[in-house]
């Protein structure tokens, strides 16, 4: 594969990075699991944002679908696509969920939340009879834990949370861009933490959520049933 293309997004010329490559080549192979008349989960993130910009070409073509977003950047990207939105207000069971993942181990449990939409994607990828995620080839780890861990936290006393949190293993860094405090979709923080090691990353998570103040944890655990991977040689499929 070359490692660098030109394409174009909103009308400017641009250079494709190799990595941006691999999670467009991941992002496009997981429209082939869409069939018509579906109910999708739609995930969050830059390689699921190639799933969606495919997807709006299959439904201009005809492909009949409607997805639930997980984030307000994936739902003006589907917006922007042609991509038919839905809502839980309308639909309690979703057919097929696709979303991304900062860090997916030998049994498909991942780290996410890497762009703040843990939350909405976890209740999305939980209302879904499948899940697939679709990342590069740098997400694959053998161990979950090199990708700080990120904890949603409603933001009265995220001092106290943190400080409980901190208990448990790690230093919790409250997000921040560009100087200011990230604020989640839900109103929330983000305490982004870097365990020691995570040992059982299942018991982790129950451990975190017991605490007071926390939302939830980016840990997925046994959600996931395929993984697409955007590799150097090509694309990938690891079913469960
Ligand atoms: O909150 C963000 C999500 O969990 C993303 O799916 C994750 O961070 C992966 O994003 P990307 O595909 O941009 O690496």
């Amino acid at each position: 594969m070359n490692n660098k293309v030109t394409n174009t997004r909103k009308g400017r010329r641009f250079i494709m990075e190799e990595a941006d490559l691999k999670k467009k080549l991941a992002g496009e192979k997981a429209v082939e699991y869409i069939k018509d008349g579906m109910t999708l989960g739609l995930g969050s993130g830059s390689t699921v944002y190639w799933t969606l910009k495919k997807l709006g070409e299959l439904v201009k073509k005809g492909l009949d679908i409607k997805g639930v977003p997980s984030s307000l950047r994936t739902e003006g990207w589907a917006q922007s696509f042609g991509v038919p939105l839905t809502d839980f207000q309308k639909v309690r069971q979703l057919d097929l969920a696709i979303d991304g993942a900062d860090e997916v181990d030998p049994h498909f449990n991942l780290i996410k939340g890497g762009g703040g939409s843990l939350v909405r994607e976890k209740i999305v990828n939980a209302a879904s009879n499948k899940v697939i995620i679709v990342v590069d080839e740098s997400k694959i780890v053998t161990r979950l834990g090199k990708f700080a861990l990120p904890i949603e936290v409603v933001p009265f006393g995220w001092e106290v949370t943190a400080s409980y949190i901190s208990e448990l293993g790690c230093k919790p860094i409250l997000r921040k861009r560009e100087n200011q405090v990230f604020v989640s979709n839900n109103g929330n923080y983000i305490l982004d933490c870097l365990f020691d090691k995570i040992e059982i990353a299942s018991e982790l998570h129950l451990r975190i959520k017991e605490v007071v103040g926390v939302v939830e944890t980016g840990l997925f655990i046994g959600m996931t049933d395929m993984v697409i991977v955007g590799m150097s040689s090509g694309v990938q499929t690891i079913n469960k």
